[in-house]
């Protein structure tokens, strides 16, 4: 069982805030010096300062939802509400400390069964309320705003109740799972078995399968375990005009793979209930290390040279020289200083990161694959930083969204973009969005730092994550991140996929057509009038609106 996550406290990533990973004042005389961050704490607002509206929700309407899922699964109290609204954006989590009013839900409904979730639909459907499914809320996209739509009300259909194992076929390694189960809870079910499911994004503490699978994740061993579409066997949907299986073997020619509209549906097609997950035998061995390399383009050539050699480790994670600077800096001063002048030593000017981790069967499965992968990097020099680096790296794979709060109270804009495109224009790519970012985000004559790592690689191209860290335009704080995310995502509409794993949400609709073209548009749009013809399911969301 989850237990629910305390979403009355969403104003940060967890309950203790700010406090679960301090800066350290070295860390933040040299946010200041290279930003102009300026000396202000802006802690996040309690959630009681809030405003919310009044709920929409038709009384009738309420009844009949309380009949069906119970009185206690019907909740329409302020606090409630707010933990649902909006997801886990820069954006969001502004608005959250007061930035701009909240799309606050009417109603959160927590349906505890696959049939009541169907049964939900229905009654939505008869009184025309928009339904926004809600995972784990940890969406950077909007995918999760309660938007109405031109409907009467909107209700977060919140899934963590469906939470069960409901079974295990450790013969064909398929564990089908409910949607709502967080992925930190599922590889502990898993584990106890002696499998793993291999999905480890950032947002693993809070993220929900069915999430996931509503998104097309990618998590940090996707290089190893694949994309979250990868490990879906199938999966069972609820939509407005009835249930919806798919996936009854491992392989099919059965015209289109359908389950594909399931997974990266976004809840604008149905509601998935369950996953069948592919999970595999958990490893006996894993190793974590970590490299330098001189220069982005020497960096990219690695991974390049892995994946094309199919010799990528299960993690490859490449760094540039701005990330690898902040991870030093934010680690400590001293730190800082003597990798600094050891890599200088060894002729280093570029220092990138390159983290690899490898997991395996047995001892002798794990020498022999990180053997392949380093005989791969022949060609490029590295210097190997060794195990403690990688190991490092591995634990605090999930801190990030801790001192993404602490850097919230300190005024600093901190936000992440993310695209993917062929080697051949990678760099130029980065360069293009890079120069949006730089040129948006400036303060006072001061540049923001913009980091981009690698960490999702294939034999034709890669992923590109971006991180910036700005002084924050006290006057308009939402105003400057959303220019520099639109001249970000201008410089990689016809370039790149406008998302390689966050999904399209409401943020992403406007550049959705330059990458699948009007005549995928109304594909999708004639796929949504089929499954929801009233348009119910989270409106404004990857399907444009019927114009
Ligand atoms: C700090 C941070 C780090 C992140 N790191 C990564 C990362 O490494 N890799 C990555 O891929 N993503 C990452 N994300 C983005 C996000 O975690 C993923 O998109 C994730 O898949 C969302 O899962 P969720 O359960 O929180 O879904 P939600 O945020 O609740 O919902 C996301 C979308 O899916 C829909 N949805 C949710 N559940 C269902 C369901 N059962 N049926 C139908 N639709 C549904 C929602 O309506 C919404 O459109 C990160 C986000 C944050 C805040």
């Amino acid at each position: 069982m989850n237990g629910l996550i305390e979403h009355t406290l969403r104003g940060s990533w967890t309950p203790s805030g700010a406090s679960a990973a301090p800066l350290s004042p070295h860390a933040l005389r040299w946010l200041r010096q290279r930003t102009g961050l300026a000396e202000t704490a802006t802690p996040a607002v309690p959630v009681s300062l809030l405003e919310v509206a009044e709920s929409d929700l038709p009384e009738a309407a309420r009844a009949e939802l309380a009949a069906l899922i119970g009185e206690q699964q019907v909740l329409t109290d302020p606090a409630e509400r707010l933990g649902r609204a909006g997801g886990m954006s820069y954006t969001d989590l502004m608005r959250r400390r007061g930035g701009s009013r909240l799309a606050v839900p009417d109603a959160v409904l927590l349906p505890t069964d696959p049939d009541l979730v169907q049964g939900v639909l229905k009654i939505c459907v008869r009184h025309d309320i928009a339904v926004v499914p809600f995972g784990g809320g940890t969406s950077v996209v909007g995918g999760v705003d309660a938007l109405r739509g031109g409907k009467t009300a909107v209700v977060a259909l919140d899934l963590a109740r469906l939470d069960r194992l409901v079974s295990l076929d450790p013969g064909s390694r398929i564990a089908v799972v409910q949607a709502g189960m967080r992925a930190a809870e599922a590889e502990s079910l898993l584990a106890a078995h002696g499998f793993t499911l291999g999905h480890f994004p950032q947002s693993y503490e809070r993220a929900t399968i069915g999430g996931f699978a509503a998104t097309r994740s990618a998590g940090q061993a996707s290089a190893g375990y694949g994309r979250f579409e990868d490990m879906v066997e199938g999966v069972r949907l609820a939509t407005p005009v009835g249930e919806w299986r798919l996936g009854v073997s491992p392989a099919s020619a059965a015209g289109p793979d359908l389950r594909q509209l399931a997974v990266g549906s976004e809840g604008a097609l149905g509601v998935i209930t369950e996953v069948a997950l592919r999970v595999r035998p958990a490893p006996a061995r894993s190793r974590y290390e970590a490299f330098v390399v001189d220069g982005w383009q020497s960096g990219v050539d690695a991974v390049r040279a892995l994946a094309q050699g199919r010799a990528l480790a299960d993690v490859t994670r490449l760094s540039d020289v701005d990330e690898a600077d902040v991870q030093l800096e934010l680690s400590g001063a001293l730190k800082a200083r003597s990798l600094k002048t050891y890599l200088r030593g060894r002729g280093i000017r570029q220092p990138c990161l390159l983290v690899l981790g490898w997991d395996a069967a047995s001892h002798g499965e794990l020498k022999q694959r990180r053997a392949a992968t380093l005989r791969a990097l022949r060609g490029i020099r590295t210097v190997r930083l060794g195990r403690p680096v990688g190991e490092a790296w591995r634990s605090h794979r999930f801190s990030g969204p801790r001192q993404r709060d602490a850097l919230l109270d300190r005024g600093v804009c901190v936000e992440t973009l993310e695209t993917a495109t062929h080697w051949t224009d990678l760099s130029e790519l980065r360069s293009a969005v890079r120069t949006a970012l730089v040129r948006n985000l400036q303060v006072n004559g001061k540049s923001p730092i913009v980091m981009c790592h690698i960490s999702h690689a294939y034999e034709t191209g890669a992923s590109l994550y971006f991180t910036v860290l700005a002084a924050r335009d006290a006057d308009d704080p939402l105003g400057q991140w959303q220019r520099a995310k639109m001249a970000a995502s201008d410089a990689i509409a016809g370039r790149g996929t406008i998302t390689h794993h966050h999904a399209v949400g409401a943020d992403h609709l406007p550049w959705l057509e330059a990458e699948i073209g009007d005549v995928g548009g109304a594909v999708l749009a004639a796929v949504k009038k089929a499954v929801d013809p009233t348009g119910i399911l989270n409106p404004g969301k990857l399907i444009r609106p019927a114009r």
